[in-house]
């Protein structure tokens, strides 16, 4: 047999985990709860070669290990943060595990808004989702990016595309008019200390969202780069932020065949295929 196992990592995904945080000591009917749950990735690498290579388990720590660690972690840690419980994670495996080199922890949030202010009553956003992903390798600090994703954003006008590359394929025609629509994902790295993961993304997220608004686009590629500016003026401690900004097509809709005039007022609105525009921006 030939082939050499050059790279190996393995772990335990969406793992699903919420929390009650309650205050202590109240009956349960009068208590003002707070509801978190996040979904946990966790990967590990290190000395696993030999489960590979010959079929010996004995440094396997199960994925279903893994799971456990996730709930029992969850139990200690107040899940006020992704980053921070990320961070609680992947000090675990290291500290706890010899033999593993690097452990790394993603985590998706979803957000539950209060209902109604009921003390217990919740409604799940299922827009701007915070992410976060965790990395420590034996020896370092842990490594903190935190995230954003599904912010599904539209602007009606303020938006063209002209100039752009001509030649025998193009058909796609000059607009100064068009909407701009994408779900954009973002994903930042700190140069330091981070002293309060959720006021960073909060003001992260109003200047993406600000700077989307505040000028005419003549492009995605343009728009996502003045975004990524105005984040890291946002917050200082950001040391680089990568926007991924699908286009989400919404093309006019032909009425011609049905002698209807149609003054950018409708449009097909297209999944696939679509424009895929990504970049990072850093200090
Ligand atoms: O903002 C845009 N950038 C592109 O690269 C592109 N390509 C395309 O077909 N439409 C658009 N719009």
């Amino acid at each position: 047999m030939s082939g050499r196992l050059t790279a190996n990592r393995y772990g335990k995904h969406q793992v699903r985990v919420s929390k009650i945080r309650r205050p202590r000591r109240a009956p349960a009917n009068q208590e003002r709860h707070e509801f978190v749950e996040y979904a946990v990735d966790v990967e590990l690498e290190g000395a696993f070669d030999v489960a590979f290579t010959a079929g010996d388990n004995r440094p396997v720590i199960a994925t279903d290990t893994c799971k456990n660690t996730i709930y029992v972690l969850a139990k200690d840690h107040p899940l006020d943060t992704p980053e921070s419980f990320g961070v609680a994670i992947v000090e675990h495996f290291m500290g706890r595990y010899e033999h593993v080199s690097r452990c790394v922890a993603r985590l998706t949030e979803t957000v539950w808004d209060r209902l109604n202010d009921s003390p217990h009553g919740f409604v799940a956003r299922d827009r701007a989702t915070p992410t976060a992903r965790v990395e420590l390798a034996r020896g370092g600090q842990p490594v903190v990016n935190s995230g954003v994703e599904k912010v599904l954003i539209a602007k009606t006008t303020e938006s063209g595309f002209v100039d752009f590359h001509r030649d025998d394929l193009r058909t796609l025609p000059d607009t100064d008019d068009r909407i701009l629509a994408t779900q954009l994902s973002a994903t930042w790295t700190y140069a330091g200390e981070v002293a309060d993961f959720a006021a960073a993304r909060e003001a992260i997220v109003n200047a993406l969202l600000g700077r989307f608004l505040d000028h005419y686009s003549r492009s995605v590629q343009e728009t996502l780069y003045l975004m990524g500016q105005a984040a890291l003026e946002a917050c200082a401690d950001m040391q680089e932020i990568t926007l991924t900004m699908p286009n989400k097509h919404h093309l006019l809709a032909n009425l011609a065949p049905f002698q209807r005039e149609n003054a950018n007022e409708v449009f097909v609105v297209t999944d696939e295929p679509f424009g895929y525009i990504t970049g990072t921006v850093a200090r």
